[in-house]
């Protein structure tokens, strides 16, 4: 039997609601929705696309868009176990600048945070920037390397576990001895300070990614905890997600311990409920996934949520698990990284 699946809606910032509603996106009651919609549907998580581009005859995503970690926080507050991944570019972020902000997010949600990791940009992202020349076009996964691996080092070895002490009677925050600045002089990052936030609940958040070329799948297999794939066919996806499984123990890391979602932009048109139901089966058992991204409009997601959902909890599809905890706990893993993974195992 199917063994219950991840479900994740796939969503971007901007006008995607129908026209009458189109500016429906600036309001945050929208939002605040949209995160209870998918919270009393057993989603895992919202899953929030971003680019920084705009339109040019090379492609490049429209506008407008507004910035995904802005509304999180109140996403958070109207539900109390959906996570939240946002994505952030490798090429484009500054690694202290972006640790810091997901730490607080990873606080203000309980630990319920995740980073979709983008290694690429688009040329018209590089250059609204202000970063026009210096970056490289292809998607660079050296930079993406050091950019994680200067990441966990502040996540997870600047405060030791009982370095925040909070004494009132001495007036001492935190054991001095316990924080450490973190020291890195690398190819593409040249820094040395103490992470600015104290250990979140999940430290490192949940981290996804992407990508699809080979460097792609190497990088995912190195440093994923789930995976979204795109593909024309089941067996398509099959073929990049064992790809990336097979990888995984160069890694230290087990096959298994990579979630893969298979993303899905549309799904049986005009159908009942079983029909939709016994085609995201057909896609777990031959595609190898462990759940879905679902890249549908606000409206079909409430459909689903209202409609299909039902169906996948009598089928047992979907746990009936909604208790608060981190969202790593929902992907396999305790609220921390695992020890064999390199974020754990980050060294100077
Ligand atoms: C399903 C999917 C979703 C993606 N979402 C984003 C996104 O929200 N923002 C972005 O800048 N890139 C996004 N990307 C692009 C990838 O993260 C990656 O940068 C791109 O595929 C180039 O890497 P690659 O050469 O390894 O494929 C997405 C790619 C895929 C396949």
């Amino acid at each position: 039997m199917t063994q219950p699946f991840r479900l994740t809606a796939l969503v971007s910032a901007s006008p995607l609601l129908p026209p009458a509603q189109a500016g429906a996106y600036l309001d945050l009651a929208t939002w605040a929705r949209l995160a209870s919609t998918l919270e009393r549907g057993r989603f895992d998580a919202l899953i929030l696309a971003d680019h920084q581009s705009t339109p040019s005859s090379e492609g490049g995503a429209p506008v407008p868009r507004l910035d995904p970690f802005m509304l999180v926080t109140a996403m958070a507050h109207v539900t109390r176990h959906l996570g939240f991944a946002v994505t952030a570019s490798t090429a484009l972020e500054i690694p202290a600048v972006l640790a810091r902000r997901l730490s607080t997010l990873d606080h203000l949600t309980d630990g319920r945070i995740g980073w979709s990791i983008v290694a690429g940009h688009a040329d018209t992202e590089a250059e609204a920037r202000g970063q026009g020349s210096g970056l490289a076009r292809a998607a660079d996964y050296d930079r993406a390397d050091e950019f994680l691996h200067v990441a966990y080092r502040l996540w997870q070895d600047s405060w030791e576990d009982g370095s925040v002490v909070r004494d009132r009677a001495s007036g001492v925050f935190a054991d001095a001895t316990k924080v450490h600045s973190i020291s890195h002089h690398g190819a593409h990052f040249d820094l040395e300070t103490v992470h600015l936030t104290e250990p979140s609940p999940q430290r490192t958040p949940l981290l996804l990614h992407a990508g699809a070329s080979p460097e792609g799948r190497r990088f995912a297999a190195r440093h994923a905890e789930a995976v979204l794939v795109a593909g024309d066919s089941p067996v398509d996806v099959a073929t990049q997600v064992r790809d990336i499984r097979t990888q995984a123990p160069s890694f230290g890391r087990a096959p298994q311990d990579i979630s893969a979602l298979a993303i899905l932009a549309s799904l049986p048109a005009n159908a009942s409920p079983a029909r939709v139901a016994d085609h995201l089966e057909g896609w777990i058992e031959d595609a190898d996934v462990d759940g879905f991204a679902l890249a549908l409009p606000p409206d079909a997601l409430a459909d689903f949520a209202g409609h299909v959902v039902p169906e996948l909890l009598r089928r047992r599809l979907l746990g009936a698990d909604d208790t608060e905890l981190a969202l790593r706990t929902r992907f396999g893993g305790t609220a921390r990284l695992k020890q064999s993974h390199t974020g754990s195992r980050a060294v100077a």
